[in-house]
């Protein structure tokens, strides 16, 4: 059984707004899963529903086997998690605050021994909610989510408002959980911060997954590129037939390819043979902020498509595994 198992989620807002149009996706036990999209592409919808606060319009949800929704007390006490917005009193102290939810928390952990592990302890702990800056507000909602020994983890946007110090030490308290075994399942505008820690990912856009899969899966997708400098008195139809039509601007050849190894041996191998320099060659795959901005800048009308199920254009289907896009 996978800690997470989500199966043809749908969420409807009042007024028939469908913010989740079909989702499809499992986190294993002791994964870290990431889920990114553009604003308003449906994550915290869906993450709401995987914490049991609202009740899905279609489809099926299971944490640790249970229905989040109405078997929420098996569940709630097994989970962690922390909210785009933590809410709190902001006349109480750190430690208040943290004392009072784990007042409310069965077996909670030993309040010093969580502020420490997210960096608020000491001074800081006596300091009041109103009185903290916006990343350790963030340290304050991450804390909560760790109060109750979780097995699964949710984090909305944990490191949003945080310095670069606080997200490293983020990055790695969550891997220090995983090393532990608890499962989580975040959201990040952050693309660097789903390669640094996802095992898997899914992208996600009006609703849909577009793409899932490791993140070097997610990549492998797309073309990789070589890019050099023209060399002087040569044009793109002196490079071998062999290569996908190259692009040229300002001086620099582009070739986008799936094939970066054999591509780049085949003009390796023209370049010797033709006793010719490549300046600046450089050849790379691709990045998750390109898959992320391809996907982006999806044409819009191409979401009513979908929405209504039409053939053609953009096909975004809830993923198993493959980038499920097609234009016409
Ligand atoms: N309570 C609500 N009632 C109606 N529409 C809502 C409600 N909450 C969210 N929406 C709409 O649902 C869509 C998805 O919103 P959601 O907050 O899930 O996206 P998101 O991917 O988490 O965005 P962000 O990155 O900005 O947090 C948006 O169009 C949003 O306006």
């Amino acid at each position: 059984m996978d800690a997470i198992e989500v199966d043809g989620l749908k969420r409807r807002y009042a007024k028939g707004f469908e913010a989740v149009r079909g989702v499809s996706f499992s986190v294993r036990e002791g994964e870290i899963f990431a889920l990114l999209g553009t604003n308003g592409a449906g994550k915290t919808s869906t993450v709401e529903l995987l914490e049991g606060l609202a009740r899905p319009s279609g489809g099926n949800v299971r944490v640790l086997g249970f229905d989040p929704y109405s078997e929420r007390t098996a569940v709630r006490p097994r989970t962690g998690v922390m909210l785009q917005e933590g809410g709190f009193p902001s006349e109480l102290t750190v430690t208040e605050t943290i004392r009072m939810w784990a007042g409310c928390t069965s077996d909670a952990r030993p309040i010093g021994e969580v502020l420490a592990q997210v960096g608020l302890s000491d001074r800081r702990a006596q300091v009041r909610v109103k009185q903290l800056s916006g990343g350790e507000r963030r340290r304050l909602d991450l804390a909560m989510a760790l109060v109750g020994h979780p097995e699964v983890l949710f984090l909305d946007e944990p490191t949003t408002g945080m310095d670069p110090e606080g997200r490293r030490d983020t990055w790695d308290l969550v891997r220090e959980l995983r090393r532990a075994g608890t499962t989580v399942l975040l959201t990040t505008h952050y693309l660097e911060e789903a390669e640094e820690l996802a095992d898997r990912l899914a992208i996600m856009r009006a609703g849909r997954i577009v793409t899932t899969g490791t993140p070097e899966q997610v990549v492998a997708e797309r073309p990789s590129s070589i890019r050099f400098t023209l060399p002087d008195g040569l044009s793109p139809a002196h490079l071998p037939t062999t290569l996908p039509q190259p692009t040229l601007r300002e001086g620099r050849v582009e070739i986008r390819t799936p094939q970066l190894q054999s591509a780049l041996t085949d003009l390796l191998i023209w370049a010797r043979q033709a006793g010719v320099e490549l300046p600046g060659l450089h050849a790379r795959t691709a990045t998750l902020e390109e898959v992320f901005l391809e996907i982006a800048q999806l044409p819009d009308e191409a979401d009513e498509d979908s929405q209504a199920g039409g053939p053609g254009k953009h096909r975004a289907g809830a993923a198993s595994g493959g980038m499920e896009v097609e234009r016409v």
